[in-house]
């Protein structure tokens, strides 16, 4: 039995390439400069004296890219331009040559996406002058050509109906720069020079940092915050991460600027910095680590992991540094990036302990960090939600109680985390119920002697479903508070749907209403003078007035929402009381 040749039917690559590996077709020329590089690099190897240029020429729906790279003996042609796959940048098992950036052996095929025809005419240093002559549909050529007066290779692309914009001079030029921005060549098009061959931070010097940052307003697009070296040895990695001056969205995943041996290989590139990192967009080069086949993402191996915690760890360290040396401008940072702060600190005890230092949480006595609550109490009660906090704070402020709103993202969760890094520090939630057994119930006979007040009130509030009840606690200045428990809300909800909803769906939703002791509460305070000149009014009709205002104060007070009943309430008690306050006089005759 004879074995055969497998078949490739280029149509079939040419089109998985252009339609399921790379982004867009504009990614053919970095492969041809890349071969173009990689070709120099060779030569250079054995001729440390070698020119090293590239030209590239537009022309109407025609590229040429030249290089003065080690050329390819006709032998070689054969054997690696008309094999899909083979490669001369990988060494006798199979892996790719670190000095090169091409590995994979298809690069070439990508100018298929943008022409019909390639032809490469190439000199190596010893041996006769090659035209190859490859066409869409499979097919090549090969044959001597006159022989050439400098070592190297020009390849010359013919556009493909419909990818001629591909060819544009101001396209290609603005593509090269892209691409070879940071490439340590002479690399020109239509004999301008397009390239420095230096990254920014290569630049040492005075003025390094306002080149940084003019790198950031032109190639990024703002005025960063503040710049950060990066650097990774055993990744062969420098770069810089740029602090974004506004707050970016944690739930987006940062994307950076990587170059790969000098070449571009994405703006986007995601996972190079831990999740956390949000507040920075960084641009790299890097030697070792390895790109994807389509060369527009890295591949995610323990090395990058690597490099991605050793970076983190550069992020963070300035982080602290900004703590100990330059506290107003990390307070400028944190007022723009609480949140990525916040999340970081979650699972990073250096990041706690400065947030604990240098983050200020609400509290009801003004805002303040969680060292100094620590100092001045010892202890740190936090309420859950903002609802519960805005409910309570006046209330707990009057018994000399310091409550931290923990209901913004993350607060609650930093709080309980901060014992960890904070010997001797106790954070506990704030129970409500705490606050309710420092109301003080009255003693029997007042209580029998409010009780017609009582009744009154109730009935007032009935409309609303609120029930009404009477305490005694400070401040004696707050009339009354509102209270909602869990189930109490619930059952708010509930009514709110119900008389929104049909009549069918009243009635299973009735099934649901258990009522009463899940009713929010009014709480009175006997303590106030104005709760007790209302228990003492004789006119019924200006204590229920009285009692309704106190609704409607009470539920503003805790920033409860007001539906349309309460609404009602609140205007009538409000025209009442005004037509009770505006004394009626005689009209004018
Ligand atoms: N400008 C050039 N000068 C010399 N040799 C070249 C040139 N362009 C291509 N070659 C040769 O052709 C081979 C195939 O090139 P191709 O671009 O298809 O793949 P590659 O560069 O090896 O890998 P990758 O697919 O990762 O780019 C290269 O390995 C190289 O030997």
């Amino acid at each position: 039995m004879g074995s055969e040749n497998f078949q490739v039917d280029l149509h079939g690559i040419v089109d998985l390439l252009s339609n399921h590996l790379y982004s867009s077709p504009r990614v053919y020329l970095r492969e041809l400069l890349q071969n173009a590089v990689d070709a120099i690099t060779a030569r250079q190897a054995a001729e440390p004296q070698a020119p090293a240029r590239i030209d590239v020429r537009t022309g109407p729906d025609r590229l040429s890219i030249t290089d003065t790279g080690i050329g390819l003996r006709p032998d070689e042609v054969r054997e690696l331009l008309a094999t899909i796959g083979r490669s001369s940048k990988r060494d006798e098992i199979g892996f790719a040559r670190t000095e090169f950036l091409g590995q994979f052996g298809i690069g070439l095929l990508s100018a298929f996406m943008v022409a019909d025809e390639i032809e490469v005419l190439t000199h190596p240093t010893a041996g006769p002058t090659t035209r190859w002559v490859g066409t869409a549909d499979g097919r090549y050529t090969i044959s001597e050509a006159d022989p050439a007066e400098e070592t190297g290779t020009t390849v010359t692309l013919k556009a493909r109906r419909g990818a001629e914009q591909w060819f544009k001079q101001a396209t290609v030029i603005e593509l090269i720069k892209l691409f070879g921005a940071l490439l340590p060549l002479e690399i020109r098009v239509d004999g301008e020079r397009v390239t420095e061959g230096k990254a920014p931070w290569e630049n040492t010097g005075a003025t390094q940092r306002a080149e940084l940052v003019g790198y950031a307003q032109d190639k990024l697009g703002f005025t960063p915050f503040d710049v950060i070296p990066l650097n990774n040895p055993a990744a062969g990695l420098t770069g810089v991460a740029f602090v974004l001056p506004f707050p970016a969205n944690p739930a987006e995943r940062a994307t950076h600027r990587v170059y790969l041996k000098r070449m571009l290989l994405a703006e986007g590139v995601e996972g190079l910095l831990p999740d956390w990192a949000f507040f920075v967009r960084a641009v790299i080069d890097t030697s070792e680590l390895r790109p994807t086949a389509s060369r527009e993402a890295l591949f995610d191996d323990g090395n990058l992991e690597e490099t991605r915690e050793a970076l983190g760890a550069q992020l963070r360290g300035w982080l602290v540094r900004l703590g100990s040396t330059d506290p107003q401008k990390l307070d400028r940072f944190l007022a723009i990036h609480q949140l990525g702060v916040k999340a970081l600190a979650l699972h990073d005890d250096e990041l706690l302990r400065l947030v604990h230092r240098w983050l200020k949480f609400e509290t009801n006595h003004g805002r303040m960090t969680s060292a100094e609550l620590h100092e001045r109490y010892g202890e740190i009660r936090y309420a859950a939600t903002i609802e519960e906090f805005r409910q309570l704070a006046a209330v707990a402020a009057a018994q000399q109680l310091t409550v931290v709103n923990g209901g913004y993202t993350y607060d609650s969760e930093l709080l309980e985390r901060l014992p960890d890094v904070v010997p001797g520090l106790a954070v506990s939630r704030f129970d409500p119920t705490e606050l309710s057994t420092s109301f003080d119930s009255l003693d029997p006979e007042t209580e029998l002697a409010l009780r017609p007040f009582v009744r009154l009130a109730q009935e007032a509030l009935d409309a609303v479903g609120c029930e009404v009840v009477v305490r005694a606690f400070d401040p004696a200045g707050l009339p009354a508070i509102y209270l909602v428990d869990r189930s109490a809300q619930f059952a708010a909800e509930l009514r709110s749907t119900k008389s929104k909803a049909d009549a069918l769906w009243s009635e299973v939703l009735g099934a649901l209403d258990t009522h009463d002791d899940s009713r929010p509460q009014l709480v009175l305070n006997h303590r106030s003078p104005l709760v007790r000149r209302m228990a003492g009014l004789a006119d019924p009709e200006l204590a229920r007035l009285a009692v309704e205002g106190l609704y409607g104060h009470a539920l503003m007070l805790g920033y409860h929402p007001i539906g349309p009943a309460d609404s009602a309430l609140v205007n009538r008690s409000f025209l009442g009381l005004l037509d009770q306050a505006v004394p009626t006089q005689e009209d004018p005759k």
